[in-house]
This record gives C-alpha cells, structure tokens and sequence, in this order.
C-alpha cells in the first residue's frame, strides 16, 4: 500500500521503487540488464563458479578490491535459476517461490508488510524469507542497488551493531537503503553478495528497508513477525468479500491486486506499478502508469463498492476532494498519488526499455488532456457510494454540482476521449456518452436524496446530449455507433453505452454496434482491439507508430454485452478464455498480444482487473436469474438467459 516489488520467476526483484509507487526506481532491470538494479535470492547451484571460495568468505569492506572486480563472472553475480513452482500464500500478497535441486529443495517467501503494521515507524519494506524444504542448499543473494532508475550506484557501507552484527546500508541523496539478514554480507563488483546454505526446517530471513537519508536508521524488522502479521491483514481484508459467486478465485486475486495498487497514505490508486512495459514489443507505445487516474481509480472504486469494501471508497473521495481543491474548471484527468499536477513527461535515455522497446518513459503527458469521459466515471463512483452506504459528504456533493455546471458548458468541446489518443482532438461518442452518465446520474442522486440542485435544467441537458449522440454519433446506414461524430471508425468504448444505461440492451442501435464491434474490432482468436490504429491507407490514425494488441478491458465489455443481450452462453465462454489469459498467479497486464500470445502494457494493470470483476458479478447475477429470477439484485442491468 505505498509502492510494489515484481519478482521474476528466478526469484530477482527487478522493479522496486523506493519510497512509493512513482518514486525513481532503485531496481530497473526490468527495463534494461542487471547492470540497472535487482535483488535476487535463488540456490546457487547454477552459477558457473562462486566469486570467492566455497565457503562464507570472511566480512570485508564492499567494492574496495577492483581486482576482484575483474575476476567475477559477471554471470555468478546472478545464477538465474526459474523456480519449480510459484504461488501466493493463500489469498494475500505473500509470493512463494520453490527450488529443487540435487541437494534438497528451498522456498522463497516475498512480501511487504501493510504500511501501518510495520512496526511503530512504517517505512516502505521489503522481506524475504528463505526456507529449508529437504536436504541442504547453497543459496545466494546478489543486491545490486542502482538508484534513479538504474543510473546511481550508491555510496554502500557496513554499520556495526551491538554484539557483532552489522547492517548494511546504502545511501544515495535523500533515499538510503538497509539490508538487514541474518547472513554475512560481502561486497563484488559493486554488489552485494550473501552465499549461505538452507537445510530443511530452517529459514534465514532479510529485509530491505527505506528511509530518509538524513534520519537516524530504521528499526531492524522482525521478519517472522512482520510476516504473521502480513497474513492476517490480508486473510481480514479478504474477509470483508461480500461476493461468493462461481469466480471466487478470480474475483478475490483481482481485488487484492486493486488492493495493492492504493497508495495507503492518502488513498491514491495506480493504474499500475510500471512504467514503460511496451504496448508493442520493440515500439513506443510505453507510458508511465504510476499515477492516479480519475478514470481508473474512479471505476476501480465501484467495483471494491460492489463487492463489500467501503474503506477504500471513502479514502479516494478524500483523495479526489483535496486533488480537485473544489475547482472542476482546472481538473486534470490524472494526478500524482499524493494529488500533485506536475507530471511532466520525460525519457530515460539510459535504459533500453523492456526488450529494448523504447523510450523509457516517466511522467504522462496525457495529463495535460480533455477527457470529458471523467466526469461520468467520476459522478458515477460518487454516486454508487452514496447509493451503497457512504455517509453524506457535503463537500462531495458540492464538487458534483460543480461539476455538472463545468459539462454545461463544456460538453460540446472536442476532447483527446477516453484512450487519452496523441492525435487531434474529436467528438468522441463515448466522452458524450459519459458526460450524459454525469447528469444523468446527479439528477439520480437529487431526486432519490435531499440534495438540491437545479433538476429541470440538468433533466433538459440530459435529454439534449442524448439526442444530439443518437443524431451525430451514429450510422444508420451502418445500425452503429461511431468513434466520433462524422466518423466511420468504430470503437469498443461503445460496449459501455448499454452497460451504464444510456440506451437498453435491446435497442437495435446497442445490438448492430455489438455487432459491429465483434465483426470489425475482434482478434482471430475472438478478442477485442480498442480502436483500429490505422486507417486502410495503412496510416497511423493515433498519432503513434506500430501496433498494440487486444485491449483486456474491452474484451470484458464485449462479453458484459453479450451477456446483456441475452447470448449469455457466448458470453461465458469469452470469459473463460480471458480468465485463461491470467498469469499462473492470477494477474494481468493491458494487453494481449494475439500474435506473440503474451500479455503486453503495464502490469498489472487495474483497468483489467475491474472488468474481471465486473463481467464476474454480472455473469453470476445471470447465473442467478437463471436459477432464481426474484433474487436478482436491484439496479444491476442483468440480460434475459437464453
Ligand atoms: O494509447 C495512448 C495512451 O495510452 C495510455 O493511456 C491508457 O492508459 C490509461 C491508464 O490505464 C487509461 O486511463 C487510458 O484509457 C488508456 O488509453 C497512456 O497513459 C497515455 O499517455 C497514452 O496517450
């Protein structure tokens, strides 16, 4: 709940930033080599060789000996060995990772303590824990710490301890890091190495902990507490789930990941922990997605609404209040965790970017944007947490009312729409559609509670946008809806023009769009692409070269829409197949490529993981209706099973 680790499937974490989610990241190995930071923790079995003696070398002072530099392999500075077997401990954020070697098999137990139970100073942390399974093995740990996303080696020492022990910290600028285990430490190549070895029963623990360069040194954790703890934080999170359909499994991974993707303190929502996984191996379709959405966290929030969790809700409606400060005429679609403006967009040059797709991107110009689709989402999750049990906030209400007025004015502007596209700006239909959504559901909200507000006047607006999309944004000759007024291009934001009720399932414009966007938007294998990315002159038609794949979020929405219109069995079965899309863990990036046959874009992605769920409750209520019509929840669109 401050920032996230991605652990690879040879046990290094190679993406870490340090102290929260958009800090400079002191593991970027992910976007380039080893050389730009990582930790790894694996047996040692597969290293070509051991950098010093096959014993516990004796304490020295790190990265003195420039000759030893010279006699590492650079390989055994990480014996990349994949584990056997990967898992979370149960429903939680604690990773275990298994080995089995010729001499025994080890587990390596990853976690960070939840913020407020680390201790009575939380500080960022990360844990590791290495268990003896059967016989011994030789394990290693490497540390190589590259601060700035790679690019500073940091000044590393050694602090003694009481009784013999030591510490080992490194320091770059405001940001220092301590390696705390309990294993001798010894310094290679301007490394950090461990080498110890793990017999059955047996668990060896370290701890990386952050803190502020000029304060006084962090407690040293207590790692199996902290781990106990981590357990019981998640299994009583998990316990708040009021969903218990079929998807269980999936819905349950799904709102942890959202889980983990809030930033404690203030309660900001990432669309995801990377920067810069490419959207188009080897292109420039890389963007950093370390930042608060409106967008995404305001949907994201109505899915932990639905399924029981409100603590979350009322944290971001906080956030949102101090992050719009009241003034909707200068609302950016995104801001910084903690509610800044300023996110600049720049390049890493020095990192080559995830197998070499670049630019390395940090900051997001789509920041500077008009997206008037934030509006709906944004009034929506308002709204839906005033419906579902969120005490009456009046300052919420006023910033609602404020915003309608802002869309009065401005609805009619051209906008870069919901896929923030670096081209000019159009009528987008689904930025109309959702501004609709915005009065739609404040005029809602007046007349189901005490709120004021002038209703005539918003009901007319209501009706004015309606009319003017069913006139402008649609092709009869076609039966579709467009991407933009005047357009011919169609676009799979559309799928949501039933599902937040701005025309019934059963319209015949709802069905020939679905079916449109089935014929024209799918991927062989039955996925959904977002827009086309080029015209059939073969330009680029979103300001960006290349390509990028099947878009998860609106292959939910295409099955949502099945669904909806009673094809519940199609339905289904294009959920299967996107559930099977999940890593072993459970966990989805933006995309699919259907060509390479592997997720791309950021990871894991917050945008995939609400309609997971979403398209889970709404099969489930199928499932129900099918079984028992008069339990059907209220308010919930549910199709007609065929
Ligand atoms: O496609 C170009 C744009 O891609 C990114 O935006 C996407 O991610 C956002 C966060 O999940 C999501 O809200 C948006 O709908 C997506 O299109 C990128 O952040 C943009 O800078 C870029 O222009």
């Amino acid at each position: 709940m401050q920032t996230a680790a991605l652990v690879s499937r040879d046990g290094a974490v190679d993406w870490l930033c340090l102290p929260r989610f958009d800090s400079p990241a002191v593991f970027a190995g992910l976007l380039g080599t080893d050389e730009h930071g990582f930790w790894r923790i694996g047996p040692a079995e597969a290293a070509p060789a051991a950098p010093v003696t096959n014993s516990a070398p004796a304490p020295r002072a790190p990265f003195t000996d420039s000759s030893e530099l010279r006699t590492v392999p650079s390989s055994a500075a990480a014996p990349a060995v994949p584990a056997d077997r990967r898992r979370y401990r149960g429903d939680s954020l604690i990773l275990e990772q298994e080995w089995d070697t010729p001499k025994g098999s080890v587990r390596v137990i990853d976690f960070m303590p939840p913020r407020h139970l680390a201790d009575q100073k939380p500080v960022p942390q990360m844990i590791r824990v290495v268990e003896g399974l059967s016989g011994t093995v030789r394990m290693r740990s490497a540390l190589r710490m590259r601060f700035s996303y790679g690019k500073v080696v940091p000044w590393v020492h050694r602090v003694e301890q009481p009784g013999g022990a030591h510490r080992t910290v490194a320091v770059a600028g405001p940001d220092s890091v301590w390696l705390d285990g309990a294993s001798e430490t010894y310094g290679r190549n301007l490394t950090t190495y461990a080498d110890f070895t793990v017999t059955a029963g047996e668990r060896i623990t370290f701890a990386l902990t952050w803190q502020a360069s000029h304060l006084p040194p962090p407690e040293v954790p207590d790692a199996e507490a902290s781990l106990a703890l981590t357990e019981e934080f998640w299994s009583d999170w998990v316990s708040q789930c009021t969903y218990q359909g079929p998807y269980r499994d999936a819905v349950v991974r799904s709102l942890i990941t959202l889980k983990g993707l809030t930033y404690g303190p203030t309660g900001g929502i990432v669309a995801a922990p990377t920067t810069s996984l490419p959207e188009d191996i080897g292109g420039e379709r890389n963007w950093d997605y370390r930042y608060t959405w409106l967008r995404d966290a305001a949907i994201t929030l109505s899915s932990l609404l639905r399924t029981g969790y409100r603590d979350e809700a009322r944290a971001w409606r906080e956030w949102l209040l101090r992050a719009v400060a009241g003034d909707p005429e200068n609302l950016q679609i995104m801001y910084s965790i903690t509610g800044e403006r300023e996110l600049t967009e720049t390049h890493l040059d020095w990192l080559p970017g995830y197998e070499n797709s670049a630019p390395v991107r940090v900051g997001n110009g789509a920041a500077g944007q008009l997206q008037l689709d934030v509006y709906g989402e944004v009034v929506e999750a308002l709204y839906l947490g005033q419906m579902i049990g969120l005490s009456r906030s009046d300052h919420a209400h006023l910033l609602q009312l404020r915003l309608i007025s802002y869309l009065e004015e401005h609805w009619k502007a051209p906008d870069e729409g919901i896929w923030e596209v670096r081209g000019p700006r159009r009528h987008f239909v689904h930025s109309k559609v959702m501004a609709w959504v915005a009065v739609d559901r404040t005029i809602k909200l007046i007349e189901q509670s005490e709120a004021d507000g002038p209703l005539e006047r918003w009901r007319a607006l209501r009706d004015e946008i309606h009319a003017d999309v069913c006139e402008k944004g649609y092709d009869p000759e076609r039966n579709t809806f467009t991407q933009y007024y005047g357009g011919t291009e169609l676009d799979a934001s559309l799928l949501l023009i039933p599902q937040v009720g701005f025309l019934p399932p059963d319209d015949k414009r709802v069905i020939g769009t679905i079916e449109a966007i089935q014929r024209e938007l799918s991927t062989p294998d039955g996925f959904v692409l977002r827009y086309p990315t080029h015209d059939e002159t073969g330009a680029n038609v979103d300001g960006l070269s290349g390509h990028e794949g099947a878009f998860l979020a609106c292959s939910f929405w295409l099955a949502d829409d099945l669904a909806m219109i009673g094809r519940v069995g199609e339905a289904r079965e294009l959920f299967d197949k996107l559930l099977a899309l999940r890593n072993d863990l459970g966990l989805l990036a933006e995309e699919w490529d259907p060509v390479s046959k592997r997720q791309v874009g950021n990871f894991p992605q917050a945008f995939s993981h609400v309609p997971l769920i979403d398209t889970a409750l709404r099969l489930t209520a199928c499932g129900a209706a099918y079984l028992a019509p008069q339990t059907q929840p209220a308010g919930r669109p549910v199709s007609q099973p065929v």
